[in-house]
């Protein structure tokens, strides 16, 4: 076994968390909404996507899958580094899982949370919870770091062009002349505003992944994609702007100008939790039949080795620079590595409101 992962004890994964069984659903719902203004109707049909699944979201496998992943192959670099879980809203939490790390001696912890891009939501919202989770813990809480947005990972965009053309070759006729609809998760106006202050916004790191996948597809099928960004999953007040178009009415508008294949593909999420589950395999597949346009959904990056590999170099990367070593870290597209630890201000408005919560690895800003 080596040292490469020291100064840290444990990797954490960090993630969403959801329910298990058909009793969970309301409790989880009351966890994820608690002050957030989303209507009584919306949380009422969210939970009927849980229900149509039994109650049971299928992402605490799929982060299992990845621990499992993550475990095996550190293992096979001879990496010594544990792998624990928890979540923002559902068993493990959190601060459950770092209380048994301590207790089992880990002083020093590197989390890993399963948003690849940074925003209120995907990023200072995971921050606040883990200086909750460290207030808590009082003089039992570990040291955390967190790792930099992986969005522009070269392992996470191979794993998702791999996934692309995956799907694209089950069209009849194979990918050649698909549209690809590059799909993430709808966040308020005023969240996408606050994440461009102090670096690249949410919108433009997805831009950016967009450009390095049609750039391969193009170059790896000599012909250029026609391609675009939409959105899922949008809640909160309809009054609320929210970044568009929605995947259901940009697949309309696509067949209404004459596009008749296309390949989904869910670049915004890096399992197939329910936004994908529900919201991509059930609303947007019926969307495009009852379009007529041939529609498949790319998978997303799960377990795929591509990422899996990606995200231990990013480990072993981080490690080295906090032992002072030198380090170059490798990005895809345009935008460069994100910063280690955000940046004061970054990220701070959710609904137009600053909330004002404590977060981790950063100033109190
Ligand atoms: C950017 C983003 C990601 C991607 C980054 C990341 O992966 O973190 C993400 C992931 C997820 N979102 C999830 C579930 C939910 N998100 C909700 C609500 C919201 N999401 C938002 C944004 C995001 N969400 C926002 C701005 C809201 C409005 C309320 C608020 O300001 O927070 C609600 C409430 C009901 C509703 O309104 O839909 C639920 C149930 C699950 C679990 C799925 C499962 O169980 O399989 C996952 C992975
Ligand atoms: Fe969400």
């Amino acid at each position: 076994m080596t040292e490469k992962a020291l100064p840290y004890d444990a990797l954490l994964l960090c993630s969403f968390g959801g329910p298990n069984a058909a009793e969970d659903v309301i409790p989880f719902l009351r966890n994820v909404t608690t002050g957030k203004g989303i209507p009584e109707e919306r949380l009422a049909e969210v939970g009927q996507h849980y229900h149509r699944f039994g109650g049971r979201s299928p992402i605490n496998e799929q982060n299992l899958a990845l621990v499992t992943a993550l475990q095996e192959e550190l293992a096979r670099r001879e990496i010594s580094l544990p792998v624990v879980w928890g979540n923002r809203n559902w068993h493990p939490y959190t601060v459950d899982t770092l209380r048994d790390a301590s207790a089992f001696g880990a002083g020093r912890i590197l989390t890993l949370v399963t948003s690849a891009y940074a925003s209120y939501s995907g990023s200072r919202q995971y921050r606040e919870h883990l200086a909750a989770a460290v207030t808590e813990l009082g003089d039992r809480a570990p040291e955390i770091d967190i790792l930099r947005p992986f969005f522009n990972d070269p392992g996470f965009v191979a794993a998702n062009l791999a996934a692309i053309e995956e799907a694209g070759a089950t069209l009849e006729g194979g990918i050649a002349g698909a549209h690809i609809v590059y799909v993430t998760h709808s966040i308020p106006d005023t969240m996408q505003d606050a994440s461009a202050v102090t670096g690249p916004g949410y919108r433009e790191q997805h831009e950016d992944v967009r450009a390095t996948l049609n750039a391969a597809l193009a170059e790896r099928h000599g012909e250029q994609f026609a391609s675009s960004l939409a959105y899922c999953s949008r809640s909160g007040n309809p009054a609320t702007p929210w970044l568009e178009p929605d995947v259901n009415d940009h697949i309309e508008a696509l067949a209404a100008a004459g596009v008749t294949k296309i390949v989904i593909s869910p670049i915004g999420f890096i399992s197939d939790h329910m936004e994908v589950a529900f919201d991509l395999d059930v609303e947007a597949l019926e969307t495009a039949a009852e379009h007529g346009v041939a529609a498949v959904r790319a998978g997303t990056v799960g377990t795929r080795p591509e990422f899996v590999g990606g995200l231990v170099d990013m480990i072993v990367e981080r490690a080295a620079r906090e032992r002072g070593e030198a380090t170059a870290p490798v990005t895809a597209g345009e935008l460069g590595a994100f910063p280690d630890v955000a940046p004061p201000g970054s990220c701070r408005m959710r609904h137009g409101e600053v909330t004002g919560h404590p977060v981790l690895a950063g100033p109190h800003d």
